[in-house]
């Protein structure tokens, strides 16, 4: 089932949450609502799910209008067939896994032998089968939040909102449940949308981000497209690292076009005449090639070295000032040592403030 949401609009007294937002999230795939505290992404959830009522707009499920302004309607949560997972689990403390995964069955009106399959199926799928006798309060966080994720699956309700499922979990148990999340989805199609404000996160569960900030989607793509192609300072910086430069003039010569930076350094321009007025140019730290400093055009001397494992970060000085660099299974360069620097023209973005 596709979601569509138009010209959504949701206000708290007089603080506006949601700023006119239109969008479609597809079927079958994970959208993810990436996005700073406050942004508007758990409203947007709970509008779709009927927990919220909307000050305005349409929300529309699977070609079904859930809610309209005007003329106006109002479907009820429990007839949206959706269901959603919180950051808290809202698991039952006093039920045992089977029991709390069997709720919305028991709900329905399912029969009980119908129940006890779906149940032991769905706990198989998530490895979880040998755990439905125990009481809920035995488990471990992350075997928690799998109870709450199945309990959504066995629901076949085909839209999940999930609201920061992951957040309460410790690093290593976050970084699994994401490929568990991912490969769930895969086998089961549902249309899923992820809340969170943890842009790792996002990148590496969704089909789609959409960023928000201020109650509106400033951007939305596929992981790397929107990585790669961030449209403005704040998509850019919120996406990832990025080495923002605003102080330099277009220049054409026999070799080219070029931005030429403070201290003379000439970074290659991609041919299309000098961006708009106030444009920056965004430089992932990875796009940075780090010579030998004799054969580079631009001149840098290392700042400081932080070494993660797969890779190291650099701090660099330069004449138009400090740039971040990364290297994948280099030899660490130490402090004070010098280093050219080279970028390819394809790999500068243009980007609005
Ligand atoms: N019931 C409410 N009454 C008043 N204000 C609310 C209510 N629910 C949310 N807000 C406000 O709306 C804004 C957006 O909240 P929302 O929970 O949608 O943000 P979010 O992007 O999900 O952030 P977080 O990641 O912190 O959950 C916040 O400023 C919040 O304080």
């Amino acid at each position: 089932m596709s979601i569509a949401v138009e010209q959504l609009r949701k206000s708290f007294g007089s603080q506006q949450v949601l700023d006119s937002i239109s969008e479609s999230f597809a079927q079958g795939c994970i959208s993810v609502l990436l996005g700073a505290s406050g942004c508007g992404k758990t409203t947007t959830l709970r509008c779709i799910a009927g927990l919220e009522r909307p000050t305005g707009g349409r929300i529309v499920i699977d070609e079904c209008t859930v809610y309209q302004e005007s003329p106006p309607v109002w479907v009820p949560p429990e007839r949206r067939r959706v269901a959603m997972v919180f950051q808290s689990y809202a698991i039952w403390p006093h039920m045992t896994v089977f029991e709390n995964v069997a709720l919305p069955l028991v709900a329905a009106g399912m029969g009980k032998p119908a129940i006890k399959q779906a149940v032991l199926e769905t706990l198989h799928m998530v490895g979880l089968d040998s755990y439905a006798g125990r009481s809920v309060t035995e488990l471990s966080g992350g075997q928690q939040q799998r109870v709450a994720l199945s309990r959504c699956i066995v629901s076949e309700s085909p839209v999940i909102l999930m609201d920061e499922p992951l957040s309460n979990l410790d690093a290593r148990l976050r970084i699994a449940m994401r490929g568990e999340v991912r490969e769930l989805q895969r086998r089961l199609k549902r249309t899923i949308l992820f809340v969170t404000h943890d842009q790792e996160e996002a990148m590496s569960i969704a089909d789609t981000v959409y960023l928000y900030h201020d109650g509106r989607v400033i951007q939305k793509g596929a992981p790397k497209d929107i990585y790669d192609n961030p449209a403005s300072r704040y998509a850019a910086e919120f996406l990832g690292r990025a080495n923002i430069l605003s102080n330099y003039e277009w220049t054409e010569g026999p070799r080219g076009a070029a931005y030429r930076l403070a201290g003379g350094a000439c970074l290659p321009a991609a041919p299309g005449g000098p961006p708009a007025q106030g444009a920056m140019l965004c430089i992932r730290p990875e796009k940075w090639r780090l010579v030998n400093p004799e054969r580079a055009a631009i001149a840098g001397r290392i700042a400081s070295t932080s070494f993660i494992g797969d890779r190291t970060e650099y701090w660099i000085d330069t004449a138009f000032g400090q740039i971040a660099a990364v290297e994948l299974n280099a030899a660490v360069r130490r402090p004070g040592e010098a280093v050219g620097l080279e970028v390819a023209a394809h790999d500068i973005r243009i980007i609005g403030e």
